[in-house]
């Protein structure tokens, strides 16, 4: 927000932009209208209880029951108001009612001069406070109670000077005194318009400068997750890259010890990927990394995790599987990579992939001993003619050993592996060189 958008007119002390007044009134309007209606209850009370002073002064006359009546006339009017702030708090910024109950009490004010000419003494001090009154307790704009101040300073000198007969020194003491008591009043006024209006000005432009902060806090955190999710995504794939698999692989690794669930690691390697890239170009194998990535994602469950390991080999941890339904999912895998579209299916080349299965074994802490045995696995299995499943030899081995499923400290037995079959030879052609 601009300063010039702060801009306060001069003798008001208001905002120049319409906008800024509107809103800043609707800010202060409840506190306004709790003031105004405290005020119209103490004027209207003073108004009433001084009559008790004309009585005194004036006895049961004429003239002591004209001032009653004007003095009723003025509470009545107070009251009004009152009532009529109660019901629309908005009304305190309007012309309406606040000014002509205003200038009707300064009319009766006036009018005490002649209807009490004797106390013509005691009229200056209360035209004095009604002035600085007006200016302080009132919360009136400040052209309007310029207006209504001169009104009753004039009318009073004037009155004065038609009924009491002062003489014209007096009269002028009179004038400077209340001029002076204006001139402060209006300074105050004016003042506490002012900083009230800057006050609010500046809490809008923290509020703008909060807004903007929480925008900036919201884009950064945005951006940290992005950055954070790239830094652990394969740009290729998509896929988790090694340092995000691990994250999440010891994750399940914790869960599968606390609850002894079954956990198997499976290592995806494409077969011959090197002649691949050499007869079909780069950009044929980055867009066969990519569809082998997708078509796995497609084939396993959410909790399933699966990562690039960067070239043509994928690693998958599958928690909550032992190495039978493994074995079936990586059967699946296999059969879905030999039926991708391959840039040179005519000439009867097929993309396949050699992938080899270990469990993770109770208590083992980490995973560096399951995905060695499954890197090992995987490689026999390339070396048995590629296109296969291959699972843990010693895992197998232990299988013929021990029928019975071991138990480690944390529960329930971990599933065994499938029989002596440790190699799955595919069906169908291969594309294997000779
Ligand atoms: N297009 C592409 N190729 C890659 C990428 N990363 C690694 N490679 C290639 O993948 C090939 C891997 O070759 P090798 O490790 O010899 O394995 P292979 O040819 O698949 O042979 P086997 O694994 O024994 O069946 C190399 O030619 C790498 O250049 C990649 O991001 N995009």
């Amino acid at each position: 927000m601009t300063a010039t958008r702060h801009a306060l007119t001069p003798w008001g002390g208001e905002f120049r932009d319409a906008g800024l007044e509107a809103g800043f009134r609707d800010a202060i309007r409840d506190d306004a209208a709790d003031l105004l209606r405290t005020a119209m209850l103490v004027a209207a009370a003073l108004f009433v209880l001084l009559g008790i002073a004309d009585l005194a002064l004036l006895g049961a006359t004429p003239s002591f029951m004209m001032l009653l009546g004007l003095r009723l006339l003025v509470a009545a009017a107070c009251l009004l108001t009152w009532w009529t702030i109660r019901r629309r708090p908005g009304c305190v910024f309007a012309f309406s009612p606040l000014n002509p109950v205003i200038w009707l009490g300064c009319t009766v004010i006036i009018l005490m001069v002649p209807l009490r000419p004797d106390t013509s003494g005691l009229h200056a001090p209360a035209a004095a406070v009604t002035v600085m009154a007006l200016y302080l307790f009132v919360p009136n704009r400040i052209p309007w109670m310029i207006a209504a101040n001169l009104y009753l300073t004039l009318g009073f000198l004037a009155a004065l000077a038609l009924w009491a007969r002062v003489p014209g020194s007096v009269i002028l003491s009179q004038l400077v005194i209340l001029g002076f008591v204006n001139l402060v009043g209006l300074l105050t006024a004016r003042r506490l318009a002012r900083l009230q209006r800057q006050q609010y000005a500046s809490l809008l432009d923290e509020r703008a400068f909060n807004r903007q902060l929480q925008a900036e806090i919201r884009e950064r955190r945005r951006l940290e997750q992005r950055l954070r999710h790239l830094a652990g995504t394969d740009e290729l794939t998509g896929l988790d890259n090694r340092r995000r698999f691990f994250e999440r692989a010891d994750r399940a690794l914790r869960r599968s010890r606390r609850s002894g669930g079954p956990l198997t690691l499976c290592m995806i390697d494409l077969d011959h990927f090197k002649r691949l890239n050499d007869r079909h170009g780069h950009d044929a194998g980055d867009s066969i990394l990519a569809l082998v990535a997708q078509r796995c994602r497609d084939h396993l469950r959410e909790i399933d995790i699966i990562g690039r390991f960067g070239g043509e080999e994928f690693v998958l941890a599958l928690p909550d599987t032992d190495l039978d339904q493994a074995r079936e999912i990586a059967e699946r895998l296999r059969g879905c990579i030999a039926g991708l579209p391959h840039p040179a299916r005519r000439d009867g080349e097929r993309l396949t992939a050699t992938l080899g299965l270990a469990r993770v074994r109770p208590g083992e802490e980490t995973l560096a001993p399951a995905l060695k045995r499954a890197d090992t696995a995987l490689y026999r299995g390339k070396a048995d003619g590629r296109n296969r499943v291959t699972i843990d030899a010693e895992a197998t081995a232990a299988d013929s050993e021990a029928p019975a499923a071991p138990r480690d400290d944390a529960g329930p037995a971990i599933p065994q592996a499938p029989g002596p079959a440790e190699a799955l030879p595919a069906g169908g052609p291969l594309g294997d060189p000779p």
